[in-house]
């Protein structure tokens, strides 16, 4: 498909405080399992951990999000019924290398020979569960064209799960960073 905005969509106060609060008590009472993989060029490097998020609150980020996405890449994001979005948490030393989120043979082999997943969505929503000052370095970074985004807590990012959408986070330097990542399909408007 043709993507209206080449951008990547930074959306500010997307999330409404009282729905983030809610995420970030989710992960806190949940034990973080070791990190996933997704599209990863070097998956050695993500070290993240992350906890699932139940479908109902899943549900209401993608309602919140909806009209900025729709806003940005004149498409609708569609829940995908088959995967669970998941809330990451990057302690010091952690960050995530430069990749893309597009599905590839990696993961639809690995799938094959050990039965994990294949998680993937045409469009990518990170939300940012962590206030800029409550962690160092973390940055979330674009490389054509380069940007690196700190944004403040409740804010959207979103952009195309496709290979030319390299991004990755900055290792933490203190703190801990938390975001949620939601990975839908789109459907042209
Ligand atoms: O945690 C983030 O800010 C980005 C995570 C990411 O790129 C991914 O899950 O594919
Ligand atoms: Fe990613």
């Amino acid at each position: 498909m043709t993507w209206k905005s080449r951008l990547p969509l930074v959306a500010d106060s997307a999330i409404p405080l009282s729905l983030c609060e809610v995420l970030t008590d989710h992960v806190k009472n949940h034990t973080a399992r070791p990190r996933t993989y997704q599209g990863v060029i070097d998956e050695t490097l993500r070290k993240s951990e992350y906890v699932e998020v139940p479908t109902h609150l899943e549900e209401a980020v993608i309602s919140h999000c909806a009209a900025h996405v729709r806003g940005h890449f004149e498409i609708a994001p569609m829940r995908i019924p088959t995967q669970s979005a998941v809330i990451y948490r990057y302690g010091p030393g952690v960050g995530f290398v430069a990749h893309h989120d597009e599905v590839t043979d990696i993961e639809r082999h690995r799938a094959r020979t050990n039965g994990q997943p294949v998680v993937g969505g045409d469009l990518t929503l990170v939300i940012s569960l962590s206030t800029p000052d409550s962690y160092g370095g973390g940055e979330l970074f674009f490389e054509h064209p380069p940007q690196e985004i700190k944004p403040p807590l409740g804010t959207l990012v979103a952009f195309p799960a496709t290979r030319d959408h390299v991004h990755g986070v900055r290792p933490i330097t203190s703190g801990e960073r938390i975001t949620l990542v939601v990975r839908v399909n789109v459907e042209k408007l």
